[in-house]
């Protein structure tokens, strides 16, 4: 049996540690602003009441015995979590759980005014209707071919600093004035992968949408544009998640962004729109997708789907935390080896925004250290590339 890594979970209750700040102030200011988004009737807000007061300082409660999903969520942890605080439990767990809770609290599944209403539709539409989106999109016109791949990948990468989740409570934050940098780069292995005249097919696991989502989409484009890829195969969310997580309903928002603008940014969303017609993209949703595990706890056929992927690009900081794994890795912990489980070739494009690190070499992480202490884990002003072919 190949040496198998291990290292603690993270877990909410470490005081004064990031993980704890989210729990403790990310969430009852994500049920703030949801609250303020919408006018919700008294019981919506009784709903949200219960659930700030359960989050804060109880315990996790069970679905109600109507949720669908139930006995998946018991399978998923919840017969084991349930009555246990939402801290003393793994951190990807009570943050994932917490978002299918707020879900609960509007409505979004049940017959009635929240049934899929999107809570964090609002935020999303604004950020993919800014100015700041139309100048990302202009910019397409100046690319030359030449540099068009890499731009489009680097797009696609620092486009996930746009969470909304994370600028709710961190305020100019994606915008910080530091320096970013890749603090691992394996662009050229990425590249090698998908190499011209490529008859394999591109896996997407997105993030999160609008900004992010948008040069996700560019680069699909490009790669189909470039003959890298034959097909394309996005990963979106079943449902709302995590603030700014695309769903199915954010792509075609995306895309119909795309055909309406000016210039390069209309050539590509054609480009899109002809292989969604035609089936050479396909927009899938899996239940796990909205999971509270790692990915090495994937199903059966989601497995067998990624293991005939030319290439699985997985996107963004929560996907980061569960293909290693949301523990407290050594930072030069082998990429490759966390990553064993994982079925075919797999890059993460991430912005780094929690505490969890791999694959850096010895340089690297004592260069920030220097530099930063540990703020360079959390700040969103780095970011990587790494691939394990
Ligand atoms: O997956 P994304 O959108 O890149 O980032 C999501 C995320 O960074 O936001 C939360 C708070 O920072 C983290 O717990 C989570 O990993």
């Amino acid at each position: 049996m190949p040496h198998a890594p291990s290292a603690p979970v993270i877990l909410g209750n470490e005081p004064g540690s990031f993980p704890r700040s989210v729990l403790a102030e990310r969430h009852p200011a994500i049920i703030r602003q949801v609250r303020e988004a919408f006018p919700y009737g008294p019981a919506t807000h009784r709903a949200l009441d219960a659930l700030l007061d359960s989050c804060t300082k109880g315990v996790i409660e069970p679905l109600p015995a109507t949720a669908g999903d139930r006995d998946r969520w018991e399978s998923w942890g919840l017969a084991e979590y349930a009555g246990r605080s939402w801290y003393d439990v793994p951190w990807l767990w009570s943050e994932s759980y917490f978002y299918r809770q707020l879900l609960d609290a509007v409505g979004y599944f049940e017959p009635g005014p929240g049934q899929g209403i999107d809570p964090f539709r609002p935020f999303k539409l604004a950020e993919l209707d800014a100015p700041e989106t139309d100048e990302e999109l202009a910019a397409l016109d100046g690319l030359s071919t030449r540099d068009t791949g890499q731009a489009l990948l680097h797009g696609s990468l620092w486009g996930n600093r746009a969470d909304l989740g994370f600028r709710l409570s961190d305020a100019g934050a994606g915008t910080a004035a530091a320096v970013p940098g890749l603090v691992a780069d394996d662009s050229d292995v990425l590249w090698s992968l998908l190499p011209p005249s490529g008859t394999g097919t591109l896996v997407l696991i997105a993030d999160n949408a609008g900004r992010e989502l948008v040069p996700d989409l560019l680069l699909i484009a490009h790669l189909f544009d470039g003959g890298r890829v034959e097909r394309a195969v996005l990963h979106v969310k079943p449902y709302p998640y995590y603030v700014s997580d695309a769903t199915p309903a954010d792509v075609l928002d995306a895309v119909r962004r795309l055909v309406d603008a000016p210039g390069a940014a209309a050539a590509y969303g054609r480009t899109l729109w002809s292989a969604m017609t035609d089936g050479r993209l396909t927009v899938r949703v899996h239940p796990f997708s909205c999971a509270p595990l790692p990915y090495a706890d994937m199903p059966d056929d989601l497995r067998r789907e990624l293991a005939g992927a030319a290439l699985t690009v997985v996107k963004g900081d929560l996907n980061y935390r569960r293909l290693v794994g949301d523990r407290r890795w050594p930072p030069t912990t082998p990429f490759a080896e966390v990553t064993a489980h994982f079925p075919g070739p797999v890059a993460a494009l991430r912005t780094l925004k929690s505490d969890v690190i791999t694959g850096l070499d010895a340089d690297t992480e004592a260069g920030l250290v220097a530099a930063e202490e540990q703020r360079w884990r959390t700040s969103g002003t780095h970011a990587l590339v790494q691939v394990r072919a």
